[in-house]
């Protein structure tokens, strides 16, 4: 029997935990150091930086809505998952939220996150879960109406195992999916991150019950190594009741 760093016995099963830990915690610092040269390196990140986002994700939206144009003019967006906010500040721009670009400023930005975040001029800024009960109910009342948008780039902090962050991202996507069939307009748009994995089916079944069409796709500016992509759902039916779509 040896002992542990506190002097308590073990087996040798014991043993062998306390190395896998040891093992481990080494494998997190190198790893956190991994990320650091990776942000510092990262063209996006740099881009972010030069060009006022606050983050690379801001790239992602740009670059969903280059192929699939869905941040029109006057849009009413809902963006869960919003912080820190660069989805914000790109939907504020290309939507004419503020009427920069002339016109009238008639579109809405709704932001939804677990975290604080820094105000946006155009944003409407909530701090809640969205996974709480009730919580769909709040951000319809705070909408106030339909909306033309409703995007997710929601994602809990990765627990280093797959399956489960995979489960977790599908759960998120489906609060939102749901949602999104109560409030969207016809014809609405409804994009969301998920985590490829075996779940993927079940949502792509339900998207396409009422949308038109649902496509995948991963941007550019996504990360090669990340399993990370986004689902699109174009052109929703708003009159066809689930069971009969
Ligand atoms: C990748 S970040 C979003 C980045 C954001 N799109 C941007 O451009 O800055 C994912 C966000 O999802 C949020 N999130 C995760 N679970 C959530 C939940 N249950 N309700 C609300 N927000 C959640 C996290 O707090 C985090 O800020």
């Amino acid at each position: 029997m040896g002992k542990t760093p506190t002097g308590k016995n073990t087996s040798g099963r014991g043993q062998r935990d306390l190395k896998v830990k040891v093992k481990s915690a080494r494998g997190r610092k190198l790893s956190s150091t991994r990320w650091l040269q990776r942000q510092l390196n990262d063209p996006y990140v740099k881009r972010a930086k030069a060009e006022g986002y606050r983050g690379r994700a801001a790239f992602k939206i740009m670059e969903l809505d280059d192929k699939f144009r869905f941040l029109l003019p006057g849009a009413r967006i809902v963006d869960l998952g919003a912080a820190p906010g660069g989805w914000c500040q790109v939907a504020v721009k290309r939507s004419n939220i503020l009427g920069e670009k002339g016109g009238k400023a008639v579109g809405t930005i709704l932001a939804v996150d677990l975290q604080e975040m820094e105000p946006i001029a155009g944003c409407e800024i909530h701090q809640l879960d969205f996974m709480e009960d009730d919580a769909d109910l709040k951000v319809k009342e705070w909408l106030g109406g339909k909306a033309d948008v409703v995007m997710s780039d929601m994602a809990a902090a990765s627990s280093g195992h797959k399956q489960t962050d995979h489960l977790r991202i599908i759960a998120l996507c489906e609060a939102a999916a749901y949602f999104a069939f109560d409030v969207l307009e016809e014809g609405g748009t409804f994009i969301a991150k998920t985590l490829a994995g075996g779940a993927e089916g079940e949502l792509q079944k339900l998207l396409k019950q009422r949308f038109r069409k649902v496509a995948n796709f991963k941007p550019p500016s996504s990360r090669a190594d990340s399993s990370e992509k986004f689902v699109v759902a174009r052109g929703f039916k708003a009159d066809v009741p689930m069971d009969d779509a």
